[in-house]
């Protein structure tokens, strides 16, 4: 349930602190949720440090700096895990004989710090400290799931701030990934056009919740709101000596099982056109966090969302008997995406 955010020219995605877990952080950013579909949390304010951020980029670099064979071994499947290279469907057919505009790597869940999925070689030394950070970006997720649910005010006999995060308890399977972004540098004779060359095109996220991990002076997301809109790293307010804050959005799932209430807004990566005069690679990293595959999108027990909810998503599945579970909403979005069939 992609949809435009109301977001006015002027204004600014808000900085949330979110240390505390209570009723007036809750209902921040489910404000921000509902307006923007976007919120920038202040890093220092969670579970994640930046050492470990800086790290995760480092070694990314690394990954993508091996060769092209060796990332080729680990190249994505339909399960969504691996690396895939320049992404053809997101880009302007005139523009394939470019070469690679993007490339990621994407990691699913650990298991006991092991990869379910063929390790990159020159990350192989690093498995448990990825699974490490997975583990940090989860439980960062769910500290914002159950902020989410305190803000949504779900009933208590329901499972009050546990209701979203107990469907995200690890319990088995999910479609949550950690996803490591590389967008090399376009060379200045290539003729860069800002408008066509797009990075990574206009798309709504899959899951719940998805975590960006944006680098100091990287800029390039835009997010679409009465046109597009440019989303800086460090926004105002926040010094540009410290960390940047984590991007937080909401994915189309949460969208689907709110009935549109959390907005999940459309969002590309161009390349300021700063960065075509020989400008540096852009890199960035996110994480996608998604329900248990099991959780069935039944509408959520909210006194809000009782109040101001549109019967749409999940609210209309379930009144026709049609509610579907984590793992059908994924399979229907991939399949959109990439033809696969369902
Ligand atoms: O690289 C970015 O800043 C955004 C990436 C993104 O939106 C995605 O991978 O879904
Ligand atoms: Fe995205």
């Amino acid at each position: 349930m992609a949809t435009e955010a109301a977001l006015p020219q002027t204004a600014q995605i808000p900085v949330i602190n979110v240390s505390q877990i209570d009723a007036s952080t809750a209902d921040k950013l489910v404000d921000a949720a509902a307006t923007f579909g976007f919120i920038f949390v202040e890093l220092e304010s969670t579970n994640i440090d930046y050492n470990d951020v800086q790290r995760m980029f480092e070694l990314s670099k690394k990954f993508f700096a091996s060769p092209r064979s060796e990332k080729a071994k680990c190249a994505i499947t339909e399960n969504n895990k691996g690396w895939s290279s320049m992404l053809s469907e997101t880009l302007d057919p005139e523009h394939q004989s470019r070469g690679d505009f993007k490339e990621a790597l994407n990691f699913g869940e650990f298991a006991d710090g092991k990869a379910q999925q063929p390790m990159p070689e020159a990350l192989a030394a690093d498995e448990s400290y990825l699974s490490g950070f997975f583990d940090s970006c989860h439980n960062l997720c769910v500290r914002l799931l159950q902020l989410f649910a305190m803000g949504l005010k779900i009933d208590e006999d329901a499972g009050g701030k546990d209701w979203f995060s107990a469907r995200h308890d690890r319990s088995g399977p999910s479609g949550s990934i950690l996803r490591l972004l590389h967008y090399p540098v376009i060379p200045p004779e290539a003729g860069y056009v800002p408008e066509k060359d797009i990075r990574a095109g206009a798309h709504s996220d899959y899951g719940s919740i998805t975590l960006l991990f944006q680098r100091p002076a990287q800029e390039g997301l835009e997010i679409l709101s009465k046109g597009w809109q440019p989303v800086p790293v460090h926004p105002e307010g926040v010094d540009t000596t410290r960390p940047p804050p984590i991007l937080v959005n909401i994915g189309d799932l949460l969208s689907y099982w709110t009935g549109g209430y959390l907005k999940s807004t459309v969002h590309r990566v161009v390349v300021p056109p700063s960065a075509s005069a020989g400008g540096e690679d852009r890199y960035s990293m996110a994480f996608f966090c998604h329900p248990v595959d099991t959780a069935l999108l039944v509408p959520v027990p909210s006194a809000l969302l009782r109040e101001r909810g549109k019967k749409r998503g999940a609210m209309e599945a379930e009144a026709e008997g049609k509610a579907i579970t984590a793992a059908e909403h994924l399979k229907g979005r991939l399949a959109a995406t990439y033809g696969w069939k369902k």
